[in-house]
């Protein structure tokens, strides 16, 4: 399945007609019942200042309105014109400001180009509406003087909480899951990348069939349409979708469960060969591809945009004294990355957790750089991942501030900071990388006939060379081996300790 045709991309790009003209009476009309259910809800918000419960907080800076106009005209293309809205439950206003940052981030990774953001502070979310139904109100003209066309909450919406926005905003709602999703099926580029996004696709869309049913109905060449209070096909209709994507969803991960198999082999065999391997995990745009690339030479995509990698990449590396290694690019992570995608992204996971050392790359000029060490640490504790060696790499070295840079120093015993961009403490880390791998666990004397000269080769790359003398017989080697190695040099071994 492609991404143009997935159902949450059909969903992102299939915009809703505005029908404001027949349906703003009613908007009107329900506005008494909206404020006065705003009021209910703010007898237990003691907690709250009033005023900024009463109003929707503009979050400055957001827009990413091009000022070139050829460049919006071509962006428009396929972009979508979004408002941000977020629910702001607890934590500081700099937390929620953050939070719609990054909702702003990930949108326009998706395509988007975001108009606005709008956070309201309440102790939970509208169970009908997300936001309170008078906000959701003053949502809606907000997004008619931006000329939005769609709307991306801050949070995983209810099917029910979707449709009951959307008709009161008049333009398509999608949630932060659905974003995601979207950024997923682009980025996505191995066959079982992709695989895997169809299926995490299908599983949300499976329990939103209901709400969905309008496009999804016109995808499959059926009838549908009509106002809202009929979106959708009937039931018969649904229930045969339903079977339909059930079908596919399970035909997905046999699919996927035979890929992953060849996948393992590969990394048996690599285990076999006893090369250490190191994987690099972290936030989204932390930096994980340039660090890769400054310390191998891979050409790997960065990218200034979330989710830029979505395939594992690994690539061979030798540390300075001429180790070989294996270094891992990951799939970056995010705060509540959506349940379905965790599970997807298990197999990518699985790369962290069985390497021998993870670099775990933080972005030490962003905001909050210990959320998002604890977000990454929350998604590796959940796959069951731990027990790693890890060494924490504070990136961007070069845009920090040194105060938080000497912070971050403190806290976190084993890190260290470093520049993909500019190779300031590069060197340091390959040192490191060099003293924290593996030890080969077998020392060997041996005389190597220089007929044999592959294996003094391999003993230099995959063990510790302690001495070497070029002698009339052969190579004099000294050296720490993996026990195949030792088994190899057995021959030729004169003293084995
Ligand atoms: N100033 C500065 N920017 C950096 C540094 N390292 C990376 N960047 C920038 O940060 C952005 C993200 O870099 P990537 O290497 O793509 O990050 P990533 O962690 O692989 O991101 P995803 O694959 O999207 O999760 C790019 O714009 C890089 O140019 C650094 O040391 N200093
Ligand atoms: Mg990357």
């Amino acid at each position: 399945m492609t991404s143009s045709s997935s159902p949450s991309q059909d969903k992102l790009s299939s915009a809703e007609p505005n029908r404001a003209e027949s349906l703003r009476a009613d908007a009107l009309m329900e506005e008494d019942v909206a404020w006065s259910h705003e009021i209910d809800g703010e007898r237990d918000g003691d907690q709250f200042d009033r005023q900024e419960r009463a109003a929707l907080r503009r979050v400055a800076g957001l827009s990413t309105e091009l000022e070139d106009v050829t460049e919006v005209e071509y962006r428009q293309l396929r972009l979508e014109r979004v408002v941000l809205v977020g629910v702001w439950t607890s934590g500081t206003v700099q937390d929620a400001e953050n939070s719609l940052a990054e909702l702003a981030a990930l949108a326009e990774t998706a395509g988007a180009l975001v108009l606005d953001g709008v956070i309201q502070r309440r102790d939970k979310p509208d169970p009908a509406t997300y936001i309170g139904s008078g906000k959701a109100d003053e949502l809606r003209d907000i997004v008619l003087e931006t000329g939005a066309d769609t709307v991306v909450c801050d949070g995983e919406l209810s099917p029910g909480q979707l449709i009951h926005l959307e008709d009161v905003v008049k333009v398509k709602v999608v949630d932060r899951t659905a974003l995601i999703l979207d950024i997923f099926a682009q980025h996505a580029k191995s066959r079982e990348g992709k695989a895997q996004v169809a299926l995490a696709q299908m599983q949300y869309m499976l329990p939103r069939l209901r709400g969905w049913g309008q496009s999804l109905s016109r995808q499959m060449g059926g009838g549908g349409g009509g106002g809202m209070a009929t979106r959708g096909p009937g039931e018969t209709k649904i229930e045969t979708d339903r079977r339909r994507i059930r079908e596919k969803m399970a035909k997905m991960r046999r699919e996927i469960a035979e890929m992953k198999t060849g996948r393992d082999i590969k990394r048996q065999e690599r285990r076999r060969n006893k090369v250490p391997s190191v994987a690099i995990a972290g936030y989204t745009n932390a930096g994980k591809s340039s660090l890769l690339n400054r310390l191998t030479g891979a050409g790997v995509l960065v990218e200034n945009a979330l989710f830029a990698t979505l395939d594992p990449t690994v690539r061979r590396a030798e540390t300075p004294s001429g180790r070989l290694y294996t270094l891992a690019d990951t799939v970056g992570f995010v705060r509540h990355l959506p349940h379905h995608l965790v599970e997807a992204f298990r197999s990518t996971m699985e790369e962290v957790g069985d390497s021998d050392l993870v670099l775990h790359v933080v972005d030490g000029a962003h905001p909050a750089p210990e959320e998002q060490l604890a977000a990454v640490r929350e998604v590796i504790r959940d796959v069951g991942a731990t027990g790693v060696p890890e060494i924490v790499v504070i990136n961007k070295a070069d845009a920090a501030d040194p105060l938080v840079l000497q912070r971050l120093l403190r806290v976190e015993k084993h890190s260290i900071a470093v520049s993909a961009r500019t190779g300031q403490g590069i060197a340091e880390l390959l040192a490191l990388i060099d003293a924290e791998l593996p030890r080969p666990e077998v020392e060997v004397e041996a005389l190597v006939p220089y007929t044999q000269g592959g294996l003094v080769s391999r003993v230099h790359a995959e063990g510790e060379v302690i001495s070497e003398e070029h002698t009339p017989e052969g190579t004099l080697l000294k050296a720490r081996v993996h026990s195949e190695l030792a088994a190899l040099l057995a021959p030729f071994t004169a003293v084995t300790a």
